[in-house]
């Protein structure tokens, strides 16, 4: 008997599509008896990685546009590791609407490409993708929004992968409920990133006791995120996701003063490398002073595929049961400001019991489809 497949859309063809594509074949053979390191899941839910189809991507620049996929992921400003043989896919990169995508800093690495922009909602329904996965620079608000309606049109579930708040705005959530259809979002939290290790030293502190004082999340990389987020006005949203990533883990507010989550700078050295310096100090026992310091350094885009490759099959299975709306227990787990925060453990928790259908839908977050057709 033939397996199930899942069949994605791409938006943006950077490094982290680059390394999401890698994956799938890396990770073709995995076995569960043997989990190889990086997948928190070999099979989730029924599906294992190789059941995980790219179906259509698009892009804006003229060195991807009209390209293989298996190509194209390897084209510049792309810095990330390779770490799979590069393979032609089939799938040929279309061109996207611009919008808001290209930011001042990277307008000098993307030359847009001069063919006009496909209709991006016929080209999805054409392709079969069943999920959109979102992979835009920082700042692409408009664009974002541009891709969350063609989802919409198209009757793809979203996965929302860049700060821009779709599965957190009420607004959107509910048309994604009315349309009968999954989203995950906002804004990937990487698999062992700034942003958890953050989080969990947060609840350390809360949970033994230690009150925080002043706190600090220094992130330098250099890749065209870091390059792109040099443009103050494109990173609003950014350091919002960020900041309320950490802040949502503490029982007693932080003065903003005393709080400094933020993209700092940018690196080209590093290349897809990405450092964090972490600081917390707090007060404990008798008054006594406590303070960790650490740094933290990963490549930045296969830390964040780690955590697409089991969001999308979350959105699938979503899919599957008919689930309409923000899934609410996934996107705790794998996104920094989802509809719902949890801690990172009681989020891990409801996502397995989601994987397992132990979760009902409403507390998963969705509403069923029947539910949402009496409910209008
Ligand atoms: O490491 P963190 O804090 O979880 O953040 C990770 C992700 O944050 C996203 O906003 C970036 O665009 C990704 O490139 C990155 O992988």
């Amino acid at each position: 008997m033939s397996r199930k497949k899942l069949r994605v859309g791409i938006v943006g063809v950077g490094n982290c599509a680059s390394s999401f594509v890698q994956g799938l074949s890396h990770y073709a053979e995995a076995t569960a008896n043997e989990p190889p390191p990086g997948l928190m899941h070999v099979e989730l839910g029924g599906y294992h990685v190789s059941d995980i189809e790219v179906a259509a991507a698009f892009d804006v620049h003229a060195g991807k546009v009209g390209r293989d996929l298996g190509e194209a992921i390897l084209a510049a400003p792309n810095n990330t590791m390779v770490f799979a043989k590069p393979q032609r896919t089939g799938v040929v990169v279309q061109r996207g609407p611009t919008l808001d995508g290209i930011g001042q800093y990277l307008a000098g690495d993307v030359e847009e490409a001069e063919a006009p922009p496909v209709d991006v909602a016929e080209a999805l329904k054409a392709s079969g993708a069943e999920i959109l996965v979102s992979y835009l620079p920082v700042g692409s608000q408009r664009a974002t929004e541009y891709y969350a309606e063609q989802a919409l049109e198209a009757g793809c579930a979203f996965v929302n992968c860049i700060p821009v708040f779709i599965a957190s705005n009420p607004v959107w959530a509910k048309r994604f409920e009315r349309r009968g259809l999954p989203i995950i979002g906002d804004d990937i939290k990487s698999q062992v990133g700034a942003t958890i290790v953050h989080r969990v030293l947060a609840n350390l502190f809360r949970e033994r006791g230690v009150r925080i004082d002043r706190t600090y999340q220094l992130n330098f990389g250099g890749n065209t995120d870091f390059k792109n987020m040099l443009e103050r006005e494109r990173l609003a949203s950014k350091k919002i996701s960020k900041t309320q990533a950490v802040t949502s883990q503490l029982d007693v507010p932080l003065p903003a003063d005393d709080i400094h989550v933020g993209p700092s700078d940018f690196v080209p050295w590093l290349s897809d490398r990405k450092w964090a310096h972490i600081r917390l100090e707090g007060t404990t026992f008798g008054g006594a002073p406590l303070n960790i310091e650490l740094k933290l350094e990963v490549w930045d885009s296969p830390n964040s595929a780690g955590v697409v490759i089991d969001a999308v099959r979350c959105a699938k299975l979503g899919l599957d049961r008919k689930l309409a709306g923000p899934l609410l227990a996934p996107s705790s787990y794998f996104m920094k400001s989802p509809p719902e925060q949890y801690t990172d453990n009681e989020a891990r928790e409801r996502t397995l019991r989601f994987i397992a259908g132990e979760e009902p839908a409403a507390a998963a977050g969705a509403k069923s489809r029947a539910a949402v057709k009496l409910a209008s």
